[in-house]
């Protein structure tokens, strides 16, 4: 390349005529070889070449010209221009112009100027390959000059001019763009940048950011123009030195919200200690009855007679924690309460009862020491049933007040003595199974119904009760545990006994009764309290106003769900062998659909077909009897179930539903807890259930004790999303498989359908 260039160089002054002022050494020129051996395209190379070099030349000079002190402007040749020449952008092309006339005019012809310019005196060395491109420079000088004199040349001169002003503009704007972005680019780098280390810490000392940027933007402008190859005296007038613009104002930062609170620590906020690590128990876990520890003869035999081997994982969990205890736990100890959030239909009755039995048969008198508290009359039937069973032969008593009959004959039954006033209360019964309403009207109403001996409280379908405020139940149930401290009223006659309100009949028992305790410290309360669902609260304000004692938290699950003990609110475990569809409809052909799982998925086995309410039973129940009427096919005969029923016909319903007397029952939510109907194969949802934990709930009146069970939900298409949102804010969405019937699977049923729902208009015209 530098070969090139210096024969490039020796060939430019051959049209000179006279001495030149650079001396060939410091030109970096050769001796000349005659121009006639030069073939004509290697000279149309070197003309390009040339003015190449030339317009690199006008570019450096301009630079020089923009950097100089004001009152002088650097000229080539070493003459002052005045300044109002230089100092404005624009005027740069304009420049050239005048100083190309002048040096025509001034100097003595082209020759003069072919010279090139003549270095000041005060101006560094200038290497030798500038003092060529200066050269070249020159050259293009003269050719311009000489073209000025042609009129055709002039207009091109013209329209150069102003092809190069446009594309000045357009250099300008881009320059300020990249300016724009550096000072951005700076104030990031600074913002972000490590202090730069000093030379003393052997760093390379760093070209500012900046600097380097312009460096780059001026080589980059200067390659720009060199690509413009075609264009024949491109004039590039280098950027100003720019001070970066002024910074812009920051913007205001938009207003954030505070982060959330971690779920973890909100559910640790008021729960009592003991509920933050849950001991989570695998659905699947087992243990022979014979394995257990402190389980008496008598039970396991009476198990064993109910075809119970072995128990279930909420059983085998909890009793090892539960049977040991004694009747009396103090002074041996002070026992843990516990919360058990286990599936439905996995066994949390007997995990309860069996204790209850074990340790409440020691007892020498009666006095009512458990209570067991059930949303539902139902229920409370159906627990005092399983009680009884497992009661038989200890001698302990069970009673049950859940309005089933009159108060006065409710009181007869659970009250020794109604008559007199007995500090220590008089019961008849052991354990007693109550729904919250009616559990307060006894503690307002009967006479020497006591609470204060109770050594278990507890809570069922605790979630429910919770929630419920039913006249402020609980808190009435605690004040009432913990014994008067001095009687109101004696009656006339009467003796304070002050051990009275502690269960006389254990203190005897272990010969604490005579013990003057006075200067002792108060004995804790003996009562234990245990509260179990299968949707378990875990809500900090329900939780604290139970009082907890060094309470464990016991979740039973599948083990391939993943645990989490800190979650808030409730914690859903369904049975494993539980399999959930939906199918997504418009709510027109609700029915049709019905009716084909019923006949088709539903035949011959047992079901129920939950409904919105007791009117929706109704109308459901008459429209599928209809129905079958018109059906030629085999028939299912279907009930409704509801709470306008009176006790009596509903016992007797889920009789025949038991003996598969009835195939279907439609019904509200009335039985969608805790009842254990062990027929149950098929629950329909033929109106969603509203919230998670009533699913729950419904589903699990199938798939109980380890049996397979089916669960369809008819969803209407304006409730999909809440549906879905639903199943993934439980993050079940994937359990509940979606199935699309066909119409052709629908068609049989449509004449039968068609006819019952006219029967169906015309009885509701009629009512109306
Ligand atoms: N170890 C066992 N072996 C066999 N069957 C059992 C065992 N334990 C309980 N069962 C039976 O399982 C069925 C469901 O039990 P239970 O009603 O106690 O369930 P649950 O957990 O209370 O359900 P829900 O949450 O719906 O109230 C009952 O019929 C019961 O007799």
């Amino acid at each position: 390349m530098g070969e090139k260039r210096k024969h490039i160089t020796f060939e430019e002054p051959a049209p000179a005529a006279g001495p030149s002022h650079i001396h060939p050494s410091r030109a970096g020129i050769v001796p000349q070889e005659p121009a006639a051996k030069k073939s004509k395209s290697k000279t149309a190379a070197k003309q390009r070449y040339l003015h190449k070099k030339a317009r690199r030349h006008r570019v450096l000079v301009k630079a020089r010209k923009a950097s100089a002190p004001k009152n002088k402007s650097y000229q080539p040749n070493g003459s002052s221009v005045a300044n109002s020449e230089t100092d404005t952008e624009d005027s740069g092309s304009q420049v050239e112009e005048p100083r190309i006339d002048r040096e025509t005019n001034a100097e003595a012809g082209p020759s003069t100027l072919v010279r090139g310019p003549v270095i000041p005196a005060e101006e560094p060395a200038v290497p030798s390959k500038e003092k060529n491109k200066r050269k070249i420079k020159e050259t293009k000088t003269v050719e311009a000059v000489v073209g000025e004199e042609d009129s055709e040349a002039e207009r091109a001169r013209r329209k150069l001019e102003k092809r190069k002003k446009r594309e000045e503009r357009d250099r300008t704007a881009k320059r300020e763009r990249k300016a724009a972005e550096r000072a951005k680019k700076e104030k990031q780098a600074k913002a972000e940048a490590p202090p730069l280390l000093g030379p003393e810490s052997g760093d390379v000392e760093r070209i500012p950011d900046a600097t380097a940027d312009r460096l780059e933007d001026i080589a980059e402008s200067a390659e720009e123009n060199e690509d413009e190859a075609g264009s024949e005296s491109e004039d590039l007038i280098p950027p100003r030195p720019q001070s970066p613009p002024p910074p812009t104002l920051e913007a205001f930062p938009l207003p954030t919200s505070a982060p959330a609170p971690d779920p973890k620590i909100l559910s640790r906020q008021g729960l009592p200690a003991g509920l933050e690590d849950a001991e989570f128990i695998d659905q699947d876990l087992r243990l022979a009855v014979d394995q257990l520890q402190g389980l008496s003869d008598d039970m396991k035999s009476k198990l064993k007679k109910l075809g119970i081997e072995e128990f279930f994982a909420v059983q085998a969990a909890l009793l090892p924690h539960l049977l040991p205890l004694r009747l009396t736990p103090f002074p041996f100890g002070k026992p843990n309460d516990h919360l058990v959030s286990a599936p439905t239909g996995s066994g949390k009755t007997l995990a309860y009862s069996i204790p209850l039995i074990e340790i409440l048969r020691q007892r020498v008198i009666p006095r009512l020491r458990a209570l067991i508290v059930l949303p539902t009359r139902d229920l409370v039937g159906q627990v005092r049933e399983t009680l009884e069973m497992l009661a038989k032969g200890t001698g302990l008593t069970i009673g049950s007040i859940s309005g089933q009959h009159s108060i006065a004959r409710e009181q007869e039954m659970i009250v020794a003595d109604l008559k007199s006033k007995l500090l220590g209360g008089s019961s008849k019964v052991d354990i007693l199974i109550a729904t919250p309403g009616r559990l307060i009207d006894h503690l307002a109403q009967t006479p020497n119904f006591s609470l204060q001996h109770l050594r278990f409280l507890i809570i069922d379908e605790a979630d429910r009760l919770l929630n419920q405020s039913f006249h402020d139940w609980l808190a009435k149930v605690l004040s009432n545990v913990v014994p008067p401290s001095e009687p109101i009223q004696l009656p006339e006659g009467f003796v304070r006994d002050k051990q009275d309100h502690i269960a006389q009949a254990w203190m005897e028992y272990f010969g604490l009764a005579n013990l003057d305790w006075r200067g002792h410290e108060e004995y804790p309360l003996p009562c234990q309290k245990l509260l179990f669902s299968a949707t378990l609260t875990r809500d900090p304000s329900s939780i604290a106003s139970l009082h907890l004692r060094n309470p464990k938290y016991h979740i039973v699950q599948s083990s391939s769900s993943v645990p989490d003990a800190a979650a808030v609110g409730e914690s859903f475990a369904l049975p494993s062998t539980l399999t959930e569809r939906m199918v997504i409809l418009p709510p027109a052909v609700k029915p049709l659909n019905l009716i084909h799982l019923i006949h088709h998925e539903a035949y011959r086995v047992r079901g129920l077909i939950f409904v919105k309410s007791v009117e929706s039973v109704g109308r459901l129940v008459h429209l599928l009897e209809y129905f079958e009427e018109a059906w030629t096919g085999d028939k299912v005969v279907v009930k409704g179930y509801t709470s306008e029923m009176k006790a009596g016909e509903r016992k007797k319903l889920l009789d025949d539903f038991a003996a598969g007397r009835v195939d279907l029952l439609v019904c509200s939510d009335l039985i969608a807890r805790g009842m254990d109907l062990p027929t149950v194969s098929h629950v329909i949802s033929y109106d969603i259930p509203l919230d998670m934990r009533k699913y729950v709930h419904r589903v699990g009146r199938t798939a109980r004790a380890g049996r397979q069970g089916t669960a369809w939900s008819l969803v209407e298409k304006q409730e999909a999303i809440h549906w879905k949102s639903m199943l993934k804010g439980a993050n079940h969405e994937k359990s509940v498989k979606k199935v699309k019937i066909k119409d052709d699977e629908l068609k049989e049923y449509k004449e039968a359908y068609e006819n019952a729902m006219k029967r169906l208009k015309t009885l509701y015209a009629k009512d109306y």
